[in-house]
């Protein structure tokens, strides 16, 4: 496999703001042609990373290179990028296509180019017939594709966006990441997307660069985030609802892998991973637990549990469970399905091997169905 060189790539680049706060020794390549989201709870230091890679915000230490030029002192005009933000930031008195073109005109690029780019433009994000309206006459939607378009007229091989759909509602957001995907795709530009949405993240993007505090948390495509999480702060951070975590101390012994200590390590579930049943006396080695409410959601239910000592678990279950506050059940969940972090730190383990008995409640839970048996 040959190895392109990236796109992108931060080299060890500190921000560090008065009072502490930014963003501390990252370092991170982007491939050309990928969408990356970078997520993380706010203040994290997305929009730092972002605007620095723009050339908004100027790096204390370290080097960014774009294309294979180091652009570190590189003003954002001469970057070769264009910007999308969560406030359209279109001109009201202009019209949609003067919005568009605005920067081809001050750019002195020649009419006919600006009239084949605009044409192409209102094509790609299907606003073909609004060239004349003015932004108030456009709902948000709309008015997040004139930013869009106005972003990719520019022809630029980068596009950094910065919460562009934060002001739309949920209907309309679905949609427009949907084009924004697509769009980004069929024009083979690399996106880089800041959100503090998980579920936009997960969607989106070919990589998820997940931060806390200033600092990379984890670099994946979204399938790793969600099923191998390097952390236990990834894991509570990525699904919806998040992963349970308990201390292993709450375990059976009987469960906790060889080497680990229960007193020091944190155990990790995913609500659909965890079995849930009434039948107590044929469930002698799972967690005992109480149920504290239920959410039907159409096709699946989530049951909240409490158990002695913990923060409690959410499981996910299939149809419509109906299960009354106050329930004693029993937890159990497949071996292989377990995730461990070291407490301290929070970093992931790896078991040289499941225990013997958690492989052995794998195969003795899984004719036990909740929707069946509540
Ligand atoms: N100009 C500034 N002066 C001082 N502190 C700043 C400045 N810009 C950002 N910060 C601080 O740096 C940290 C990272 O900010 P940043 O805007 O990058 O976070 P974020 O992850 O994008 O958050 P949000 O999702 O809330 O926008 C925050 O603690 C923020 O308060």
């Amino acid at each position: 496999m040959t190895s392109q060189p990236p796109f992108i790539r931060i080299n060890s680049v500190s921000r560090v703001f008065n009072g502490g706060n930014g963003v501390h020794d990252l370092s991170l390549d982007i491939p050309r042609g990928s969408f990356v989201v970078l997520l993380g709870p706010s203040g994290c230091g997305k929009s730092t990373t972002l605007r620095l890679i723009a050339g908004l915000e100027t790096a204390d230490q370290g080097s960014i290179a774009i294309d294979g030029k180091d652009v570190t002192n590189t003003p954002p005009s001469k970057r070769g990028l264009s910007m999308v933000f969560q406030s359209y930031a279109l001109f009201p008195h202009l019209s949609v296509a003067e919005n568009i073109i605005f920067g081809l005109k001050v750019r002195k690029t020649k009419k006919d180019e600006i009239k084949t780019r605009l044409a192409d433009a209102l094509r790609v994000t299907g606003l073909e017939g609004f060239e004349d309206r003015k932004p108030a006459q456009l709902s948000g939607g709309q008015r997040q594709r004139v930013a869009l378009a106005r972003a990719i007229v520019a022809g630029h091989p980068l596009c950094l966006m910065d919460e562009p759909l934060s002001n739309l509602d949920a209907k309309l957001r679905h949609a427009v990441r949907k084009d924004i995907r697509d769009l980004q795709q069929r024009l083979g530009i690399t996106v880089v997307y800041v959100t503090h949405d998980q579920t936009e993240a997960m969607s989106m993007a070919d990589i998820v660069i997940l931060m806390n505090d200033g600092r990379i948390e984890q670099v994946g495509d979204p399938a790793d985030l969600y099923l191998k999480p390097a952390t236990a702060f990834a894991a509570g951070f990525v699904g919806s609802p998040p992963m349970t975590l308990l201390p292993a101390s709450a375990l059976p012994a009987s469960v906790i892998p060889d080497g680990f200590d229960a007193s020091t390590v944190t155990f990790g579930i995913r609500p659909e991973d965890l079995t849930l049943t009434t039948d107590l006396a044929n469930a002698p080695w799972g967690i005992p637990a109480t149920v504290t409410g239920s959410e039907f959601l159409g096709s699946e239910t989530f049951v909240f549990v409490a158990i002695p000592g913990t923060k409690g678990a959410t499981a996910r279950l299939p149809g419509r469970v109906k299960i009354s506050p106050g329930t004693e059940v029993s937890l159990s969940w497949a071996g292989a399905a377990a995730h461990w972090f070291d407490g301290e730190h929070g970093h992931r383990l790896t078991p040289t091997r499941p225990s013997t008995s958690a492989q052995d409640i794998k195969i003795t839970s899984q004719p036990d169905t909740a929707t069946s048996t509540l």
